[in-house]
């Protein structure tokens, strides 16, 4: 699914990743790492939103630094603590996300629904609380046909019942073909979720800990 080769990426002069030659296949993956060790940076490089030395590949053909429409179609992120102008509303950061991403038609209030954010998507993002500020992020994410949805600390802030809601999504989602790389600090147990792999970022390198 997705192919690192030579792939690295510094702070200045700080190294904070160095990957040789590896392939994740396709599936959900759990990305373990201490604070500090690379997660974030990882994400947002296989984002796009970070330059990073190398080349990534996702499904052995789109080469990201050359095909960079096709990489934001394919991949999408949910940050762990996403920000958002404060005057936008949700409505309209969907709607945006849904254009760019040429979303099928009703997707969007179908995730809003599913996640519980369709009560408050009218209102100026400055009004939301934490919680519903990730909501917000999940339906971003899960908008358009992506490949590869990055999750940083889904968990964080979100009530049971919407935990419970996204990891449906992601179960459906993974039956279409989607593959996730998720990162959590809590030890949690996701007995609904079809596991592939946990990984650990340390060292400066991605490391299998387990196939499931
Ligand atoms: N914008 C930046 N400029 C310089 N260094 C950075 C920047 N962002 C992150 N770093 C450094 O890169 C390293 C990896 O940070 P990163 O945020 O990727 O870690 P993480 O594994 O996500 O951590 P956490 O679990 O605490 O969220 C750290 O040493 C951090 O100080």
């Amino acid at each position: 699914m997705l192919t690192f080769q030579g792939f690295s990426k510094s702070y200045a002069d700080a190294p904070v990743l160095e990957i040789q030659q590896l392939t994740v296949p396709p599936g959900i993956h759990w990305v373990k790492g201490r604070n500090g060790s690379g997660k974030t940076t990882l994400f947002k490089v296989l984002a796009g939103l970070l330059p990073y030395k190398g080349d990534l590949f996702l499904n052995g053909t789109v080469a990201l630094s050359q095909q960079p429409v096709l990489h934001r179609q394919h991949i999408s992120f949910g940050e762990a603590e996403p920000l958002y102008p404060s005057f936008i509303t949700g409505q309209e950061l969907v709607n945006l996300f849904a254009k760019a991403r040429q979303a099928p038609h009703g997707q969007a209030a179908q995730l809003a629904k599913a996640l519980g954010a369709e009560e408050f998507l009218h209102k100026a993002t400055g009004t939301y609380s934490s919680g519903m500020q990730k909501k917000l992020s999940l339906v971003l994410a899960f908008l358009g046909t992506p490949r590869l949805i990055l999750l940083d600390e889904p968990l964080i802030t979100l009530d049971t019942a919407t935990v419970q809601a996204m990891y449906a999504l992601i179960k459906a989602c993974h039956g279409q073909g989607v593959s996730f790389l998720l990162t959590s600090h809590q030890d949690i147990e996701m007995p609904d979720l079809p596991l592939t792999a946990t990984w650990l970022v340390q060292n400066q390198m991605l490391t299998l800990v387990t196939n499931a």
